[in-house]
């Protein structure tokens, strides 16, 4: 495929402080709709185009673990054609499903349209354990066969046919990856599937319309009850992937962080109505410019209390940033974390930073600070590397974040998107900097 490759490790990103930003941010494809679409495309025995797809490090990688199992792929700038006619094996690599959490949804399609799959447990951030329990009992549910041998998941539909059978499905937790992998799974299976308790996440939405807009018969994505009716075949479809609300809060978060005036499109605001919500309760302005355009106004900011869930609740992706922005916002903030077991470790960055927080369980707990300092910092996931750029853009001095792969597999052109508003940040080898972090430091 014609994307990006891994960023030549390693490097850091220098970000100058004190930023003030202005302008139009635009927010690219979502990430989570569009990895889970890519799987989707197994469905199709045709050719599949998608639009809007992010150019991201995981996109890449979940191009090679579809190109592994003998998919087809061309990708012209935001355009992705796969075409999986040929499916030459079920079996897609360890070294490449390993690299990312997406990557295990190939199971539901390859079980669906082949009948087996072995598919290795999956990578993806460090933010917990992350078991594939809920998306194996499901595939259980509908007839299939499921070991777990050396790392691996073996699936097997038996019977003559190969075809997994409708079932009722309850999850024990709205996972948005079971909910997904079910969907698809039940998309070409005979009968009719119901999950109850499924996520209601919009990439679960996403993944939903994608699916019927290529023949698949689907009800209620969206409500925590969603009925698939099995059809025999899927057909080709030129497909629009939504835009990213995490992205798109992340700049939200950036132009409150900084004290200034950015606009921010295209976005659909229902889909970010509990991140605009939380925002507001701090005192933020941030007006509808236009149906898919919002604009952030500088404003002084309260601190508040915030605890992740699924959605609608406020998203677990938000949760680093929001921090970063509580760590500058008068007053005390708790942030709760109960999706992810171990999604807090950017609390012993920002402190680097100068932030006032600790942390108490499954807690962080902070007091407001005027001023944050630049500081060398170390990225821990994803969302913990989106957070410290954006504290680095307020905080006074130099601050040097290492461990870009995160923010590679997750962020379109973050830094060339944050220069355009007018920010100054600049990737340099390891080398050449003497602010590395050393010492992991207590919290
Ligand atoms: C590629 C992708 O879409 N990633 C998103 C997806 O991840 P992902 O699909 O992995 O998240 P889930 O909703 O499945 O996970 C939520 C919780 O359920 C647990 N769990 C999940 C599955 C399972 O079989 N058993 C189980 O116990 C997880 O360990 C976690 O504690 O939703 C998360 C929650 O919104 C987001 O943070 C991720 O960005
Ligand atoms: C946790 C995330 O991604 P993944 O599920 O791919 O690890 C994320 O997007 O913040």
């Amino acid at each position: 495929m014609n994307l990006p490759t891994d960023t030549p490790t390693p490097s850091v990103l220098k970000v100058w402080g004190e930023t003030k930003l202005e302008g139009q941010a635009r927010i690219s494809g979502a990430k989570n709709s569009a990895l889970a679409i890519m799987a989707g495309t197994i469905l199709c025995a045709d050719e599949c185009r998608l639009r809007n797809i992010p150019s991201l490090v995981d996109i890449n990688h979940m191009g090679d673990v579809l190109a592994s199992v003998g998919l087809k792929l061309h990708r012209e700038g935001d355009v992705l054609e796969i075409n999986a006619q040929e499916i030459t094996t079920s079996k897609p690599p360890y070294e490449l499903v390993s690299r990312l959490r997406a990557s295990f949804f190939v199971i539901g399609p390859l079980l669906a349209r082949l009948g087996m799959a072995r598919v290795p447990l999956p990578g993806g951030c460090a933010i917990g354990a992350r078991p594939v329990d809920l998306h194996v009992r499901g595939l259980v549910a509908m007839g299939a066969k499921v070991r777990i041998e050396h790392g691996i998941v073996h699936a097997d539909v038996p019977g003559v046919n190969n075809r997994l059978q409708g079932a009722e499905i309850y999850l024990d937790y709205p996972s948005v990856g079971a909910t997904e992998t079910i969907l698809m799974a039940a998309t070409l299976a005979e009968g009719e599937t119901r999950i109850e308790n499924a996520a209601r996440e919009p990439e679960v939405v996403d993944l939903a319309n994608f699916c019927v807009a290529m023949g698949a018969k689907i009800q209620g994505a969206g409500t925590n009850t969603i009925t698939i009716s099995g059809v025999p075949s899927l057909h080709s479809v030129d497909y629009p992937i939504i835009p990213d609300r995490i992205e798109a809060g992340t700049f939200l978060v950036a132009g409150a962080i900084t004290n200034s005036e950015i606009s921010i499109s295209p976005v659909i605001p229902e889909h970010l109505i509990p991140v605009l919500a939380k925002l507001r309760s701090m005192g933020l302005k941030i007006v509808t410019e236009a149906p898919n355009c919002l604009r952030v106004i500088p404003s002084s900011l309260q601190g508040t209390d915030i605890e992740t869930l699924p959605y609608p609740g406020f998203p677990t992706d938000m949760q680093a940033q929001l921090m970063a922005l509580l760590s500058l916002s008068a007053g005390d903030s708790v942030i709760t974390e109960t999706v992810f077991e171990n999604r807090l470790r950017h609390v012993a960055e920002l402190k680097r930073m100068g932030a006032d927080m600790r942390l108490k369980g499954q807690q962080a707990i902070i007091r407001g600070v005027h001023q944050l300092t630049g500081a060398p910092v170390m990225a821990t996931d994803l969302r913990a590397s989106a957070a410290l750029v954006v504290a680095g853009l307020a905080a006074k001095g130099i601050t040097t974040v290492q461990g870009l792969h995160h923010l590679d597999r997750g962020y379109d052109n973050l830094e060339g998107k944050l220069r355009q508003l007018g920010a100054k940040l600049q990737r340099v080898p390891a080398e050449e900097t003497d602010l590395l972090v050393e010492q992991p430091i207590k919290v």
